[in-house]
Order: structure tokens, then sequence, then C-alpha cells
């Protein structure tokens, strides 16, 4: 069974949990699962509610935060929510919390199912995604390291921009550690499905949850590409299609003039995205949009569907027919998507 196709329009299990709460302030428990989460870059914009998210999964028992700051402080704030995971907050330094010495990135990783990386720092107004490379690629790489060491057969999804570079720094990482297996690495674009659909959704005058968009190529600028062509019964004008295609691709940081970038939408569709790994962990098949290593372009990764089962991709679906209009984008955005590829392998190799 095809499993929640693209998986961003169902009620996730923490706000389905949220939604069921009985009275009082316990969530119900009854379909508890036992994985354990870990999210690097707990402590940040994203991390935190992403975090919350967690804290409120019946897919999770454990969850375990770390960053080089906060965490702490905001697994005990967390820890207070009465619901089955346990959490604990871990920093380089030795704080943690609980306050037993700290637990590190060993302890943190040791024994994951799933590792998010939220970390690394944000864009600001006039900046792409690119210009946080010389930041963010060295911090990945730092974290892959810390997962091929600890939790080597752990599904990691990476958030931390540019995902079109540092999901081929992870790669290589786990290559030089002997610990890469392809199915189970993922970067995260699931944001710009969730996008895709609201903004379709807007324009037709539809619910979100009854549209599906699939989104290709990467996640930066022109590489996002949504094919609302596939929007069954929708007819969108030329106008139309360049302004939902334009707004997928970036909206929130000029939004937030200065401050970051997308943290709470980004916060949902992380948890939504590891919520269907767990789901697959489980044996479900599920189906979702992911940057992933690939072969249906000549860019060796590659944003699409893929179906992921319980050790992770089982097949990256065929792109299918584009439109002209798609089609004109795809030749558009490969250059670019290859070479910012070929960016961070030639990192993690230097
Ligand atoms: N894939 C996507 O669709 C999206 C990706 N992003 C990206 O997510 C990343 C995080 O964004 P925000 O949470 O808004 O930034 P933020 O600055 O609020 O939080 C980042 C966190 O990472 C932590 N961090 C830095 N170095 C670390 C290290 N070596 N180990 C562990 N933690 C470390 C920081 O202390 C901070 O708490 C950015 O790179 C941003 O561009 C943001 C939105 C969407
Ligand atoms: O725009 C950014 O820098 C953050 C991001 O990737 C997104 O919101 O899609």
């Amino acid at each position: 069974m095809i499993f929640n196709r693209h998986a961003t329009n169902a009620v996730s299990g923490a706000l389905r949990a949220a939604a069921t709460s009985p009275r009082g302030c316990s969530f119900s428990t009854t379909s508890a699962s036992k994985a354990k989460v870990a999210v690097l870059g707990a402590a940040g914009g994203i991390g935190q509610p992403l975090s919350l998210l967690c804290k409120l999964s019946p897919e999770i028992s454990e969850l375990s935060l770390y960053d080089i700051v906060g965490t702490p402080g905001v697994a005990a704030d967390l820890s207070h929510i009465p619901t089955h995971s346990s959490v604990t907050g871990s920093l380089p330094s030795p704080v943690s919390f609980p306050m037993k010495g700290n637990i590190g990135l060993e302890e943190t990783l040791s024994g994951a199912d799933v590792v998010v990386i939220p970390a690394g720092v944000p864009r600001k107004p006039g900046m792409t995604r690119d210009d946080l490379f010389n930041t963010n690629a060295g911090i990945v790489k730092t974290l892959v390291e810390g997962c091929a060491k600890f939790c080597p057969d752990a599904m990691i999804a990476i958030i931390s921009n540019p995902v079109n570079s540092t999901v081929p720094i992870a790669a290589e990482v786990l290559k030089k550690a002997g610990k890469y297996d392809p199915k189970k690495l993922f970067g995260v674009t699931t944001l710009d499905v969730c996008r895709a659909n609201t903004f379709a959704a807007n324009s037709l005058g539809l619910d979100p949850k009854d549209i599906d968009v699939t989104v290709i190529g990467g996640h930066a600028g022109i590489t996002i590409l949504p094919l609302f062509s596939r929007v069954g019964g929708a007819k969108f004008s030329d106008a139309e299609l360049e302004a939902l295609t334009v707004r997928t691709r970036d909206e929130v940081v000029a939004a937030k003039a200065g401050a970051g970038s997308a943290t709470l939408s980004m916060a949902y569709a992380g948890y939504v995205f590891t919520e269907n790994l767990l789901r697959a962990i489980r044996g479900e098949n599920v189906v979702q949009c992911a940057f992933v290593e690939s072969s249906l372009t000549d860019a060796s990764f590659f944003a699409s569907p893929v179906k992921i089962g319980k050790n992770g991709i089982e097949e990256i679906l065929p792109l299918g027919d584009l439109s002209p209009y798609e089609k004109m984008w795809f030749d558009k955005m490969m250059p670019e998507l290859k070479s910012q590829i070929q960016k961070g392998v030639a990192f993690a190799n230097a």
C-alpha cells in the first residue's frame, strides 16, 4: 500500500494527538511506538518547535536534543509535557539535562532511528541559500561525522541550508567512514511541498488537504520546481503559474526582514517528514518528496517523490512528463543544481 502520498496534507501524529487529547493535560498514548529521534540544532528557531512537535508525537519514545547552546533548558522545558517520551538535552560542554554529566553527541546519537539536522545559520534578506555554505558546510560535516560514528544505521534528514550542497557533503562524509547508505540519507524539501499545496489551494479556493503538488529538483532558488500542471482539474493562467512558482521558492526571508527564515512552517514540515520516516520504519510504505541520491536525471542528487520502507528508500518514482513551462525551468535549473552538488562534494573531499 502506498501511504499518504507526499504526506504533507495529513494531520500528523502530533497534531492528531493534540486534536484527540482527553480532558486535562495528557495526550492519548494508546498507539505509542518505540523510536528514538535526535534533533541536532535543537535550540534554534526550527529546532525548538520541531522538538515540541516531536515531544507530542505518539511515534517517538525517546527524544534527544543537541546544540552548541541552550539544549539543557529546552529539554527541561519539554520534559514537563506529560507525553510518553523521555527527553534529554546535550551540549558539547559538560552541562546537560538531566543534570548527571554531559551525555554528549555520542549518547545523543546512540540508538537513534532518525536524526534530524536543522543546525546552522539562516539567511538574511539579500542572501541566497548558497551564501550560507561557508558556515553551514562545516557544521553539517562535523555532525554527520558523529552520525557515522554513533548511529550509522539511522535515517538522516538534513534541513540545514544549502540543502543542495549539505546533502552531498553528508554523503561524502559517510562514504569516507564506510557507512554510506544512500537509501537512508535525505534532504528535507517538504516545506516546498507544503507551500505549493497551500498556495495552489488558496488560488483555487480549495482545502489544502485536497491538493498534492509534486516538487522536484533541489531546495534553492530556481532549483525548486513545483509541478502545478499535475494539479487535477486546475487551469492556471501563465501569470498565475509564474506567481505560484516564484512564491514557492522564496517569501519568508524578506517578510522576516533580517530576523531569519522560515522556522514554524519548517518545524511543521520537518516533523511531517520525520513522522513519515518513523511510519516507514514501522513497516508502512510511505511516498514523499525528498532530495536524495538519484539517477533520474544527470544530477547525482535530485528531489522527487520517493517510496520509503523499513530500510529506507525502496524506489525513486519516475518523473513523468513535464509541461513546456516546467521543462523550461528544468533545463535552466540543472547546471545550477549540478554545480551546487559538486561544491558540496569538493568541500567534503578537500
Ligand atoms: N530545508 C528547508 O526547507 C529549510 C532550511 N532552513 C535552514 O535551517 C537552518 C536552521 O535555521 P534556523 O533554525 O532558523 O536557525 P537558528 O540560527 O535559529 O538555529 C540554528 C541552531 O543551530 C545551532 N548550531 C550551530 N552550530 C551547531 C553545531 N555545530 N552543532 C549543533 N548545533 C549547532 C545554533 O546554536 C542554533 O541553535 C538554516 O541553515 C536554514 O537556512 C530553514 C528553513 C527551511
Ligand atoms: O529561505 C531560506 O533561507 C530558508 C529555506 O530554505 C526556506 O524557507 O525554504
